[in-house]
């Protein structure tokens, strides 16, 4: 480590800067990154997060020109993407009575990902504190930010906020602290917001509740620049970005059904798009349905849902008369999604999903929503067996939900 990086009383930075071109979910970090891993010095030393699975070795390093890596009683890790815990095996490796403190979900995903079943975890969830000796830990589960076992961690006394990914911004730099920057970060600090927050917007809201009441002097995340001057500044930019609005969008609810289990799905699909305050518009069609009329309600939707149910391998009504018509519009600025009941193989759902391929729409179906939010918790296209129970209509809504996000990414 060149030179020593203090944030607070007994606390320092003993992370890694990758000034490479940093190959990042499909894209390549131009300016790099840091990976900010921070050491409490305190009577139960504390590291919090570590750094990527590269440079495991230079953790361990760090913290020894503070200490011996053996007395440390705490690893918090926040987010267990490599890039933040792959530096926790080497680390553990020499701390080894290090108690790994994280979420419920995160410790079965690093026992799983580095073989730590052995190792003593501690689950923490909302709320709960952890006296360090001299500090005490806040954790603050904040689900999907970015990914779903992701926590956040605030030091009540030094007044600092271990956000992890939130409020980072990927760029190599040796003066990390934000009034020491040479340039005007906001690009790269909104950059980075959209890239991998915006997508989880509704998640930005609720972490944005939690921290609302907590006096935050500083914000260390893991990536790129501490945040100690204007701090409130890029709080407001969360806030105000994942407020985005949905209202002046439209969604066309196109189905046809034989006993009316297609129909349930299209109005729990209806419900949801509306408690993201999005108007839209359900035509059951019909063999005798006027084409030409359905054509034009597609021409005005954002997002159309195409629904049938499946009678011996194949569709129901006249939605088929509606698909072979698309490939001749326009779509490419719309979303497709592809849903329907059925009762052992729903055929007509996929062939449906074969039809928006063949367009220029932007099909939402599982590959889209993994590639385009890292979200793996819902199906796509929506399949649900005959008529929908309690759980279905939670996930139609749950589904509705997240493309109303896509629609305002
Ligand atoms: C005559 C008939 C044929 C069916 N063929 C299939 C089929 O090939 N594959 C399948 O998965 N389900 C099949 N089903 C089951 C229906 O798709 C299922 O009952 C569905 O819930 C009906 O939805 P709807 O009320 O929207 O038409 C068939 C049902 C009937 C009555």
């Amino acid at each position: 480590m060149n030179k020593e990086i203090k944030i607070a009383e007994n606390s320092y930075w003993v992370g890694y800067v990758d000034d490479r071109k940093v190959p990042f979910h499909r894209l390549i970090l131009e300016k790099g990154t840091t990976y900010n891993s921070y050491l409490l010095k305190t009577d139960k030393a504390t590291v919090i997060d570590t750094v990527d699975i590269s440079f495991g070795r230079k953790i361990v390093d760090n913290v020894k020109e503070y200490m011996d890596p053996a007395e440390i009683k705490y690893i918090v890790i926040n987010h267990v993407e490599p890039d933040h815990s792959g530096g926790l095996p080497a680390l553990a490796n020499k701390a080894k009575d290090a108690i790994i403190v994280t979420t419920e979900l995160g410790a079965k995903e690093l026992k799983e990902m580095y073989r730590l079943h052995d190792r003593e975890f501690l689950i923490v969830k909302d709320g709960d504190k952890l006296d360090i000796g001299g500090k005490t830990l806040v954790f603050f589960e904040t689900p999907y930010l970015h990914t779903e076992e992701t926590m956040i961690t605030y030091c009540i006394e030094d007044k600092i906020l271990y956000p992890c990914d939130i409020f980072s911004s990927h760029v190599a730099t040796y003066d990390l602290f934000n009034d020491l920057a040479d340039e005007d970060i906001i690009e790269d600090f909104e950059t980075y917001y959209k890239l991998i927050m915006h997508p989880h917007r509704p998640y930005v809201q609720d972490m944005i509740e939690k921290i609302r009441d907590l006096e935050i002097d500083m914000i260390a995340p893991s990536h790129g620049y501490i945040l100690r001057e204007d701090v409130q500044k890029y709080i407001d930019i969360y806030e105000q970005s994942s407020k985005a609005t949905t209202e002046d969008k439209q969604a066309l609810i196109l189905y046809s059904s034989m006993t009316g289990n297609t129909r349930k799905l299209a109005k729990e699909l209806k419900l949801g798009l509306e408690e993201r305050k999005i108007e839209s518009k359900v035509i059951n069609v019909k063999d005798n349905s006027n084409l030409e009329d359905i054509k034009e309600e597609i021409k005005a939707a954002d997002v159309i849902f195409f629904g049938s149910s499946t009678r011996y391998a194949d569709l129901v009504g006249g939605l088929e008369e509606v698909l072979k018509e698309l490939k001749e519009m326009d779509l490419s600025t719309k979303f497709g999604v592809a849903f329907g009941s059925y009762g052992w193989s729903g055929e007509a759902i996929e062939v449906i999903n074969d039809y928006l391929n063949d367009t220029n729409i932007k099909v939402v179906d599982s590959s889209y929503v993994i590639k385009n939010t890292g979200m793996d918790n819902l199906r796509f296209p929506i399949r649900v067996k005959f008529s929908p129970g309690e759980y279905e209509k939670k996930e139609l809504k749950d589904s509705a939900h997240l493309v109303a996000d896509l629609l305002i990414a």
